[in-house]
């Protein structure tokens, strides 16, 4: 059942109230497929519950990401400077965005996986890299999972064109781990009001849509991620570390014709407790063509967007600022043909 969590509830100026849908992944599938879809539509977010990953498997990942996290700055940055994988610090990608964080990006390809626990868990990098791939096993299941209610509830044909994506061997996710510091308040010693978010927050992670085709997201008990509505509101996310937060990406934005829309969301930091979330983003291959599925393509409602590699996709947001919205250059113009620009599936 997709129910507003009351902890994020709020209400916009003419009181209507707006929620995080909720859904508990042990309900019946066809009317839990209807809500995947609704939820992917109305928010491009929702929560999960009754997901079946064990406790273990997160709080191994989490023990594993504090013990990095507290190591000093030398330490940290023997585990290689993100280039865009490793450790990275206040700067997120190539183009000058900073955010008060700090982090570990990690391609989810097991022999990456076995190298870089080299150099981050140097006195037990098998144990590591065990954690990080039962993790990644486990948050890809689960994407898998969304992914197949989601093509049946919109009534694609084959309920596997989703998932069986991001199931390649080939295929380019990546594991990322924030860690916010906690940010002192404003005060004569840190003058610097251009950081700060209404006086008490600075940004974490600036505003962004992921890229990819699904994001699955864990934190600690420390808030500070909001999501964007399609009104333009922020809403807050409430914290939970034993349940998961699901985002449509850029990707599947337009492997649904716009029929779902990728979330744009941010973090702001605490003042007084360090946040830790753990991001699965479930991603094609390099080489995977992007184009909305042929279900979603009608003479009445042609292809929105022009085809597209995921490796051209990845190149032009790197070219770009995190902010940006990236999607704009791959839309058709209205009077273009465009209604054979699809997926034969
Ligand atoms: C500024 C950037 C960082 C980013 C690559 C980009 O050029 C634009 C997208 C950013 C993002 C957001 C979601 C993920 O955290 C991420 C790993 C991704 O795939 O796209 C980051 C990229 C990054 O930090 O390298
Ligand atoms: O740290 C978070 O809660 C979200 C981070 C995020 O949006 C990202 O890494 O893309
Ligand atoms: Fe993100």
């Amino acid at each position: 059942m997709v129910v507003p969590s009351p902890t994020s509830m709020i209400r916009t100026k003419k009181t209507k109230a707006v929620g995080i849908p909720t859904i508990d992944l042990s309900m019946e599938r066809s009317e839990l497929s209807e809500l995947v879809v609704k939820a992917c539509e109305e928010y491009g977010f929702f929560k999960v519950v009754n997901h079946g990953i064990p406790k273990e498997v997160i709080s191994r990942l989490e023990n594993e990401g504090t013990e990095f996290f507290s190591k000093n700055s030398t330490e940290k940055l023997q585990a290689g400077t993100s280039t865009p994988f490793g450790y990275g610090c206040k700067n997120i990608g190539p183009n000058g965005d900073k955010g008060d964080l700090e982090y570990l990006l990690l391609h989810t390809n097991p022999n990456s996986i076995s190298e870089r626990s080299k150099t981050i868990a140097k006195d037990h990098p098998i144990k590591f890299s065990c954690i990080v791939t039962d993790y990644i096993e486990a948050v890809k299941e689960l994407a898998c999972e969304i992914l197949e209610l989601a093509a049946e509830g919109l009534w694609v044909p084959d309920k596997s064109s989703l998932s069986k994506v991001i199931k390649d061997v080939h295929s380019d996710s990546v594991l990322r781990i924030n860690h916010y510091p906690p940010v002192k308040k404003l005060s004569k010693d840190n003058l610097d009001p251009s950081k700060f978010q209404n006086n008490n927050n600075t940004i974490g992670f600036g505003e962004h849509s992921d890229p990819q085709i699904l994001t699955i997201l864990r934190s600690n008990n420390v808030g500070g991620l909001q999501i964007s509505t399609q009104h333009g509101l922020w809403i807050p996310v409430h914290p939970d570390p034993n349940e998961f937060y699901v985002m449509v990406g850029d990707s599947l934005q337009v492997l649904t014709n716009g029929r779902f829309v990728s979330v744009r969301h941010r973090v702001l930091t605490n003042t007084t407790k360090p946040r830790m979330s753990m991001m699965y983003f479930a991603a094609p291959p390099l080489n995977w063509w992007i184009s909305p599925l042929s279900k979603m393509v009608t003479a009445h409602n042609p292809s929105l967007y022009k085809p597209f590699t995921w490796a051209q996709y990845k190149q032009a947001a790197y070219a770009l600022r995190l902010g940006d919205s990236r999607l704009d250059q791959f839309k058709l113009q209205k009077q273009e043909d465009n209604t054979h620009y699809h997926h034969d599936t």
